[in-house]
Parts: structure tokens; C-alpha cells; sequence
């Protein structure tokens, strides 16, 4: 590096959504890139548009000191449901406009597979971004060459000079290392040079309320489908952090949220038959927060009506942990 050159002219920094249908292993690839641990801050205003799962910046010595790329990896709701209706809540805009202006997608798949369902998702996706297939899951494939032909299908169908559909092809394992390691190295390119938009490795209690707060959202909107309006918010009553008690636990999240719904039919629709839907927001939301901040976490989940039902509160449903 020269010597009155800015580190920043050494970084890039970008947004990367990893889309597909459902169980083609998103999640793992996820956490496999992002690492155990979110890294999060509140929101910038590059992202304001974009809900962050992930942040994750690798530092490039060669490139000299503070050279490096930040991979900053946005939510895909509706593409990321368990449920047979995601298809259909992915067309929904709020969904589309999350990987509307990214930098890259990952647009996964089964190696060896590219069904209608597939070709669906792909269809959503906007024309001017770079789009990597990944082939993923070519652990399960045990020849290799198996895999042969239908790359070079997939590439005859998507990738020729006519119908550059995919900017490259990455056959590869999100339970591998090393298959992750190359993946970074050709995602790297696709983003812009520029300086990064959160720091290395900042946790900040505020952003732990800001991601609970998303989270129970996400789980919310996820578990309810369609008919819930956006307008639905989650407001958290209660975030507090109790240390270990001993040696090698972990620390305690206690949180208490109230969803705020504008109907008594809306209300309805969150607390499911018999509790059943809350409780299951309640305890993904438990997981997923646990497993993000590595800790552990009591939440409880309240559903209020907003027009003049505050007396009408009810607790519905405390979740412990063991
Ligand atoms: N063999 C193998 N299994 C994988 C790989 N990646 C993911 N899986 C498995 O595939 C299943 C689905 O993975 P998820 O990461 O939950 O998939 P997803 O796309 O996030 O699924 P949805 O949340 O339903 O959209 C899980 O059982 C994973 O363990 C892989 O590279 N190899």
C-alpha cells in the first residue's frame, strides 16, 4: 500500500441476501458465514431498508493494516419461512424490496436439483444483481462426477452468453469449512470499495433490545402468514441482563414484548388455537436469541389491542428455560 494511501480505499463493504426455497440450507450457510455470534449494531442509514441477520468482516493482511471486506447479510423473510405458503409470501413487496438494491445474492439450491420451485424464486429476483448459484449440499451428491452434467446443464440453461443468468457457479457444502472459506473469497469482489459500516466486533445492549425486538417480528409475521397486517409492531417492556451464577453459565436475558395488533380478530390470529401460536413464537424466538448472543433467555410474549384495549391486556403465555 503506498504510504498517503486511506485504509479505506483498501475496504469493501456491501449486502449480501441469501435467498431460496425452503430447506435448501440457508440457515446453515448463514451461520456458517456469519460465525455462532451476530455482530450487530442499530441501523445505518445505507441499510435502513434492509433487516440485518449478520455482519460479518474479515480482515485482509496482504492488503495492508485495516484492509479487509465486511459481508453485511440481510434478512429474506419471506424466502426463509418453513412453511409451504413461503412461495407465496415471498411475492409479498416488503419481501422483494429486502433484496431489491443488495449488492450479491446467494441463490441457493440442492446440488443436482432445480425444480419449478426454484425457478420461482429465481424469477423474483431483480435482473441488475450479480447472482451466485449455489449448489449446495454436494456432500450428499458421492460421486462427484455425478454432479458433472448438471452443472454444465444449469450453466447451458442460465449461465451462457445470451442468458447470463448467474454471475458463477459454487458447488459446494455449507457444512464445509472449506467449501465456506472459498465462498468468502469469491463473494469478496462483488462488493464495493468502501469503508465498512459497523465496527469489527460491536455488541451493544441497545442492539441486543433492537434485535430481540426483530426477531419476535420476524417470528411473528413468519408463523402468522398473510393475514396479519404490517402494521402490527412489537414493543419491548423489559430487557434486562443478569450475569452468570457460576463459573462456565451463561448470562441471562430477561425479556418481556408486547405485540400490538389493531383488531380483537388480529389478536386472535397471534395467540393461535389454544396459545399454541404464541407459544411457538415465543420459544423460536427463545432459540434463535440464544443462539445468537449466546446466552441464555426468559421471554415472555403479551398481545395488546392498540385502539383503547391497554385494560384488556393479557398474559398469555411465559416461556421459561431449563
Ligand atoms: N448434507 C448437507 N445437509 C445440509 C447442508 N446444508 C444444510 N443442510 C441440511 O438441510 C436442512 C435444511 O437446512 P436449513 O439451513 O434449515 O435450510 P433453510 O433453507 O434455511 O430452510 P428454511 O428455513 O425452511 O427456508 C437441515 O437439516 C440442514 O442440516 C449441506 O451442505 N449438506
Amino acid at each position: 500500500m503506498p504510504a498517503d494511501a486511506s485504509p479505506a480505499t483498501d475496504r469493501r463493504c456491501g449486502l449480501v441476501a441469501i435467498v431460496g426455497k425452503p430447506n435448501v440450507g440457508k440457515s446453515t450457510l448463514l451461520n456458517a458465514l456469519v460465525g455462532q455470534k451476530i455482530s450487530i449494531t442499530s441501523r445505518k442509514a445505507q441499510t435502513t431498508r434492509h433487516r440485518i441477520t449478520g455482519i460479518r468482516t474479515r480482515p485482509t493482511p496482504e492488503g495492508g493494516p485495516g484492509a479487509g471486506t465486511q459481508f453485511v447479510f440481510v434478512d429474506t423473510p419471506g424466502f426463509q419461512t418453513q412453511h409451504a405458503t413461503a412461495l407465496n409470501r415471498s411475492l409479498n413487496k416488503t419481501v422483494l424490496g429486502a433484496v431489491a438494491d443488495v449488492d450479491l445474492i446467494l441463490f441457493v439450491v440442492e446440488a443436482g436439483r432445480f425444480t419449478p420451485a426454484d425457478a420461482k424464486v429465481l424469477s423474483l429476483l431483480a435482473q441488475n444483481i450479480p447472482v451466485l448459484l449455489i449448489a449446495n449440499k454436494l456432500d450428499n451428491i458421492h460421486r462427484r462426477a455425478d454432479i458433472a452434467p448438471w452443472l454444465a446443464q444449469m450453466q447451458a440453461e442460465h449461465g451462457g452468453p445470451q442468458q447470463a443468468r448467474f454471475a458463477e457457479f459454487v458447488p459446494m457444502s455449507a457444512k464445509n469449512a472449506k467449501d465456506i472459506e472459498r465462498l468468502f473469497a469469491i463473494c469478496e469482489k462483488y462488493l464495493p470499495q468502501q469503508d465498512w459500516w459497523y465496527d469489527e466486533d460491536e455488541l451493544t445492549d441497545r442492539s441486543e433490545k433492537f434485535l430481540a425486538s426483530e426477531t419476535v417480528r420476524e417470528k411473528l409475521f413468519r408463523l402468522t402468514g398473510d393475514e396479519l397486517p404490517y402494521t402490527s409492531t412489537v414493543v419491548i417492556d423489559k430487557f434486562e441482563e443478569e450475569p452468570p451464577q457460576r463459573k462456565g453459565q451463561k448470562r441471562l436475558l430477561r425479556i418481556a414484548a408486547t405485540i400490538v395488533v389493531e383488531r380483537d380478530g388480529h389478536k386472535a390470529m397471534v395467540i393461535g388455537d389454544k396459545g399454541e401460536r404464541i407459544k411457538r413464537i415465543g420459544t423460536e424466538t427463545r432459540q434463535e436469541l440464544e443462539r445468537l448472543m449466546d446466552c441464555k433467555v426468559f421471554i415472555e410474549l403479551w398481545v395488546k389491542v392498540r385502539s383503547g384495549w391497554a385494560d384488556d391486556e393479557a398474559r398469555v403465555k411465559s416461556f421459561g428455560y431449563e
